[in-house]
């Protein structure tokens, strides 16, 4: 393995399913192969030292490698926090509550822990190393963020580690499921209790009909005629938190089991029914997908994750009857998606936007779902020439555009493995 390289990961949107996942019911999801998180690994100016810049969330920070010493000396206690890939290793988090006393009760306590967690159990050995992260994704949005930084730093520190190679013009499937594990434990340090709906997407991209066994294994399948559906994806820019959502609904079903665990129990029903009609989508029942896509939005506002500002989304849709919108991710604020039905005008769609956007301050996206998972560029694929513009993206503030314009797989001509 050599440096400086570069990985990548999407964003989904969760189409049936939110909320209802975590509670092992399935749920069906689809990349967002256009806006994604990217992580550009290079040499640090100290050879002692470990440092993130995570500027999205202004947040740079360095370690001496020796910070983590008392952790690299338990070996024990790091194979057993290797070999049970399902749940954290309390031990290993207790020990890093220490190593980053200074950074309690920050708001990037949680990201610094999904790194740490992941850089002491993948590539303990390496220093000496920085790693800059830039997404184009909105952040706490409901697009995943989250699952694609911890898909990115998973893949970035298996590399270091050798674990992947990237030698070959493909990721293996094992080395997609190695990913995907510990993706799904970088998800747990900054979101709690995942379903691994979103940690999947990242990694293997295109969409998937994903359900959480009881006994916390996660299986999926891919959706393989996944159409591309007339949409609009709204972002309110109300900030809020999954860890706090989710901690909220799991409060609610608490109180009341009997009321709340029918609602999930509808969710998934709907979830499945949706998954069907996305597979052989036709003229007859895709009013039936607008239909699923309003009692699932329902459904999350019964769990209490709409917010005001989500239904003033769903009165000007609903008002102008463009079509089914419901809330995707955990709600509270973020984004919402519009499946427009087969009528409405191009002219109807643009006054929507031009609506969301003049009136309340809103972003809206029209871009195409499923697409490519993680990927990897290494040192050596990256031509000298492009080595300084890319370097450059993660040294100084860019528009998302240019990120793109250099970056996004596909739409370059760079040969990203994934
Ligand atoms: N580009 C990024 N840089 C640093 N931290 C990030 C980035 N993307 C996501 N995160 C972490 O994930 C959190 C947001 O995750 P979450 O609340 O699950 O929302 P979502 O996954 O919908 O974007 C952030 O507060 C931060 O801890
Ligand atoms: C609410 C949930 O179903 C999705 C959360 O997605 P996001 O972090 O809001 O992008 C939680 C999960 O499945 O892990
Ligand atoms: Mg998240």
């Amino acid at each position: 393995m050599s440096v400086p390289f570069l990985v990548s990961a999407p964003g989904k949107v969760i189409i049936f399913g939110e909320h209802s996942a975590v509670y092992n019911e399935p749920a069906v999801a689809a990349s967002v192969s256009a806006l994604r998180t990217y992580l550009f690994v290079e040499p640090s100016e100290d050879p002692e030292e470990i440092e993130l810049d995570f500027p999205d969330i202004n947040f740079n920070h360095k370690w001496h490698y020796n910070d983590f010493a008392s952790i690299l000396q338990d070996a024990e206690g790091l194979e057993e926090a290797r070999l049970n890939t399902r749940e954290l290793s309390q031990k290993i988090v207790s020990q890093l509550e220490v190593v980053q006393g200074e950074l309690r009760n920050t708001l990037y306590y949680y990201a610094a822990l999904c790194f740490c967690y992941l850089y002491v159990c993948l590539c303990p050995h390496i220093k000496g190393m920085k790693f800059h992260v830039k997404s184009t994704l909105p952040i706490g949005a409901g697009l995943g963020s989250s699952a694609s930084i911890s898909v990115a730093l998973s893949l970035a520190m298996a590399h270091l580690s050798g674990h992947i190679r990237a030698d070959k013009p493909e990721l293996s499937v094992s080395e997609k499921k190695f990913i995907n594990t510990w993706s799904f434990l970088g998800e747990k340090c900054i979101q709690g209790t995942p379903s691994g709906i979103d940690n999947a997407v990242a990694t293997y991209g295109n969409a998937v009909l994903f359900k959480r066994e009881m006994d916390g294994t996660t299986n999926f399948e891919f959706v393989e005629q996944f159409p591309q559906i007339p949409m609009v994806l709204t972002y309110t820019k109300i900030p809020r938190s999954t860890k706090t959502l989710v901690g909220n609904v799991r409060e609610l079903v608490i109180r009341q089991p009997n009321v709340i665990k029918p609602v999930l129990t509808a969710m998934g029903q709907l979830a499945l029914r949706g998954t069907e009609i996305l597979d052989s989508l036709d003229d007859k029942n895709y009013e039936e997908l607008l239909e699923l896509v309003r009692v699932n939005h329902g459904l999350l506002v019964a769990l209490g994750v709409s917010h005001p500002g989500l239904e003033l989304v769903r009165f000007e849709c609903d008002t102008n009857a463009l079509g089914a919108t419901k809330l995707t991710g955990a709600g509270g604020g973020g984004c919402l998606l519009t499946i427009l039905h087969k009528t409405t005008t191009q002219e109807q769609v643009q006054q929507f936007k031009t609506k969301l956007e003049s009136s309340y301050g809103y972003k809206t996206f029209q871009t195409d779902l499923g697409g490519i998972g993680c990927g990897i560029l290494p040192r050596d694929l990256i031509a000298d020439d492009k080595l300084e513009n890319i370097k450059s993206l993660f040294c100084q503030e860019v528009s998302n555009d240019r990120i793109d314009q250099l970056l996004l797989p596909g739409k370059t001509d760079l040969h990203w493995i994934h």
